[in-house]
């Protein structure tokens, strides 16, 4: 039994989401999702959904076995419950890999980290909710 987990913020869901849940989903054969707390996303715009409903909406994808929301405070939290055999990062998480690994040795958790690969969106498509916001701005201005 492999656990694996994946995270990020899953603000308005699109199909990059579901690409990145998808291959992670196929490295083991449980799939937990950690969503990221409005609160530490800190690195781009703060999410437009509230942390309970992008919870709620990772945790109905047919690929995710469970989603759970993130702890306030401490990453690692999370990780030492769900206790996975492997943590896929997405394709473009600024996560530095080795920095990673190094912190989970440092608390004895024995855990491979592993990139997703990207999707190749087609012309029209919006994979990104950074671009997603963008076009609604654009149309509804
Ligand atoms: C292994 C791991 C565990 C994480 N656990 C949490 C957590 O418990 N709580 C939280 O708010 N964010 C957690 N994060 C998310 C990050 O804090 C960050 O906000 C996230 O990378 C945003 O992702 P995105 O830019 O891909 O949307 C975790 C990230 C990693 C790599
Ligand atoms: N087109 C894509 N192909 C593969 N993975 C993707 C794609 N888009 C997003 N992901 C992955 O989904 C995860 C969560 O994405 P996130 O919530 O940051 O959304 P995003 O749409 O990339 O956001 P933003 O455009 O605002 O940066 C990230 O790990 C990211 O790598």
């Amino acid at each position: 039994m492999t656990t694996v987990v994946a995270q990020g913020t899953f603000d308005l869901l699109h199909p990059g989401h579901v690409h990145y849940l998808s291959d992670a989903a196929a490295m083991g054969d449980e799939l937990h999702v950690i969503v990221a707390r409005g609160q530490n996303v800190t690195h781009k715009p703060q999410p437009i959904l509230p942390d309970r409903q992008r919870r709620e909406m990772v945790g109905a994808l047919a690929v995710v076995d469970e989603a759970h929301l993130g702890h306030p405070d401490d990453i690692f939290v999370p990780i030492e419950r769900i206790d996975p055999d492997i943590i896929a990062l997405g394709y473009d998480q600024h996560h530095d890999e080795e920095k990673l690994e190094r912190a989970l040795d440092a608390r004895d958790i024995d855990c491979e980290v592993r990139r997703a690969s990207a999707r190749e969106s087609e012309a029209e498509e919006l994979c990104s909710t950074g671009r997603i916001v963008e076009r609604i701005l654009e149309r509804r201005s």
